[in-house]
């Protein structure tokens, strides 16, 4: 007789999958922290590149990081097709911030 597959609400139960569950939930903590913190930072970069009038994004400096951050990605076995999608998301984001206060900038006059 074949054993009945476990249902997702039985995982609650399972001490083996708990324990990987807290090491994972430590770890997108750090991520988040990390983020916060470069985003931090790149917020005081965009309201300096808008007021030096830097344009928000530099495709030069992007392409070095993504080259950079695929070597680093190929060292760890992390895909780096993975690590290049993931810091254009983020950098995509970071240059709507810088975007908007460029904007605001030319506002202000
Ligand atoms: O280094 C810069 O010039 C930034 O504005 C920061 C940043 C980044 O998020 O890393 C964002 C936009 C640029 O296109 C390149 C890099």
């Amino acid at each position: 007789m074949q054993a009945r597959a476990a249902q997702p609400e039985q995982a609650g139960n399972d001490a083996v999958l708990a324990g990987f569950r807290r090491s994972i939930d430590n770890i997108d903590a750090a991520l988040v922290c990390m983020l916060a913190e470069r985003f931090r930072i790149t917020q005081a970069v965009g309201e300096y590149k808008a007021r030096v009038q830097l344009p928000p994004a530099d495709p030069d400096r992007e392409a070095r990081q993504i080259a950079r951050l695929r070597s680093l990605a190929e060292d760890a076995d992390l895909d780096p097709e993975f690590s290049e999608k993931f810091i254009r998301f983020v950098i995509e984001e970071v240059i709507r911030h810088h975007q908007r206060h460029a904007a605001a900038e030319a506002e202000a006059g």
